[in-house]
Parts: structure tokens; sequence; C-alpha cells
């Protein structure tokens, strides 16, 4: 029989995964999710046909895994609502609160679980999510499992071994969705500037991304290559890969991705800190 599975939190990450993982054939019979409101929920039972729940408490009371979605400034409050609920059956728990160590969630929820951290992205909502998670030493063999299971319904599922290689995991997969639809919406921009019509050139440019992270996971060969390969001498491209260079996109990236693992930390630091 499927676990049950609870979403405490039912927005944008929590949807992605369990709308994912319906998608995929998980049975929704055995998925929760709760949300203050009644009203966010009746489009999500309509939609997923899922159980839901406005009371958090009784919302984990038969779950076999919990997973918090809520943002990591509520999950205090959150946890403590939930603590003697959760020492009671103390069923897997999973977070995907960015920036909020195990250890932290683990005490909030009254110590001794099994807690894997998990830093999900939101593609997972179309199977094609890339995840990387943490456990804790008391997860056990067939939670991690179980665990892989569910995230890899939703797209490709990478285990740290570092809780803090988490930071990273966010920095290049959890926030990273955000910086592809940034450069979609330049493409599509630049495209109906130099003459095409929008929807047109919002068509293009997404099935140009899609084409060209479909070649780099199938092809043998490297990105490097692979940008080679398309640029031809004294051509086009040469000339505008020349200028995203000289503009230092290359250092951007990692300006970028560093002021998302430092807030990761800080995020951390203030957290484990309560
Ligand atoms: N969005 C993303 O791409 C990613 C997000 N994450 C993590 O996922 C978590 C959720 O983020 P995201 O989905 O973006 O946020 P959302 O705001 O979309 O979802 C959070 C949901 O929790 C609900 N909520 C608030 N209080 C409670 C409560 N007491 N009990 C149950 N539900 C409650 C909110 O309802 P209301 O709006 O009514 O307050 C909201 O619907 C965060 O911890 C974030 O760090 C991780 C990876 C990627
Ligand atoms: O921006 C955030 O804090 C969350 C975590 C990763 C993606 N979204």
């Amino acid at each position: 029989m499927a676990s049950q599975i609870t979403f405490i939190g039912a927005g944008n990450m929590a949807s992605a995964i369990f709308g994912g993982m319906i998608e995929s054939g998980y049975p929704r019979e055995a998925i929760t999710a709760t949300s203050p409101s009644d009203e966010f929920l009746a489009p999500l039972r309509s939609r997923y046909g899922i159980h839901t729940q406005t009371d958090n408490r009784t919302a984990v009371v038969n779950a076999d895994v919990v997973v918090l979605a809520v943002k990591p400034q509520i999950m205090q409050s959150v946890c403590a609502e939930l603590c003697e609920t959760i020492q009671a059956r103390k069923p897997l728990i999973v977070s995907v609160a960015a920036g909020l160590p195990a250890e932290t969630l683990e005490r909030w929820l009254g110590g001794d679980l099994a807690v894997i951290r998990c830093m999900p992205n939101t593609p997972a909502l179309v199977g094609a999510g890339a995840a990387g998670l943490f456990a804790n030493p008391r997860v056990t063999t067939d939670q991690r499992e179980l665990a892989t299971q569910l995230m890899q319904a939703v797209g490709l599922a990478e285990w740290v071994d570092d809780e803090t290689q988490l930071e990273a995991v966010t920095a290049i997969a959890g926030s990273a969705p955000a910086y592809f639809f940034l450069i979609f919406e330049a493409l599509e921009a630049a495209g109906t500037r130099l003459g095409l019509p929008a929807d047109s050139a919002r068509r293009l440019a997404l099935q140009t991304a899609y084409g060209a992270a479909c070649m780099a996971q199938h092809s043998d060969q490297s990105p490097d290559q692979l940008k080679r390969n398309v640029m031809s001498p004294g051509g086009t491209t040469e000339r505008a890969i020349q200028v995203l260079e000289d503009a230092g996109l290359r250092q951007t990236f990692l300006d970028a991705t560093d002021a998302c693992a430092k807030r990761a930390r800080e995020m951390a630091d203030e957290l484990g800190k309560r």
C-alpha cells in the first residue's frame, strides 16, 4: 500500500511536488495537503483530487511521511503546533524549507525523529525537477529509499553527504529555474525588438532552451564543445558569445550563485539560533 503523505503548506513548491507525483501515477488518495484557507484548498481538491485539511494536526495523525512546505520564517510555529502529534507517531519528516538545518527542525519537533532535508525545484510539476537530499542519522535505509522514489517520481534526486552542500544545490537547482525564466524573458524581448511577434519569439526561445537542455543531456560532448559546434568561425554566434563573455556573464553567474548560497547560510544562522 502506498505511504500516506501529508504536505503542510500547499503553495508553489508543495503543489509542484504532489502534482508531479500524481502525474507519475502516485495514488492521489494517499496525499493530503493543508493550508489555513479552505478557499485556497478548494481548487487543489478539484484539480488534483487529493485530501485537504485546514487543521495541520488532524492532517498528520495518520501520515507515514510529513512534508513541511511552509515558508522558513513560519516553520517554528508550525512545528510547535505539530510537535505532540508528530511525537505520537514519529513519521518520516521531509523539509523543503531553504536554509533550515535538519537539526533545528528535529529540535523544534521534539527530537528523536528521522529528518530528510530536501532542496527541490518547481519543474517537479512537469516531472523535470532537480532535487538535493540530505538525511539525518535517524533516517533508515527504507525511508531513504522511499524519499528517493518520491523525488525521482518528479525528476532527478541527488543525495549529499554533507548538509552544507545543500547551499550549492539551492544555488544551482532550487533557485535556478528563476535564472532560466529570466533568460527566456530576455530572449523573448530580444526577438520582439528584432521584429518577431511576441508569441512567436516566446515559442522559439523556449523550444531552443528545451532543445539545448535535451541535447546537452543526451550528448557525450561537453557543453563547451556543443557551444563550439554552433559557433562557425567568423559567423553570427561567435559575435553574440563574444558580447556575453565581454559583459562578464560567467562572473555574473558566479556572483549570483554566491549570493544565493550566502543567503541560505544566513537563513541557517538566523533560524538555527531560535
Ligand atoms: N518556490 C520554490 O521554487 C521553492 C521553495 N522551496 C521552499 O518551499 C517552501 C514553500 O515555499 P513556496 O511554496 O514557494 O511558498 P508558498 O507561499 O507558495 O507556499 C507556502 C504555503 O503555506 C501556506 N501556509 C501558511 N501558513 C501555514 C500554516 N500554518 N499551515 C499550513 N500552511 C500554511 C501559505 O498559505 P498563505 O499564502 O495563505 O499564507 C502558502 O500557501 C519554503 O520553505 C521554500 O524555502 C524550496 C525550493 C524551491
Ligand atoms: O527563494 C527561495 O528562498 C526559495 C528557495 C529556493 C527557491 N525558492
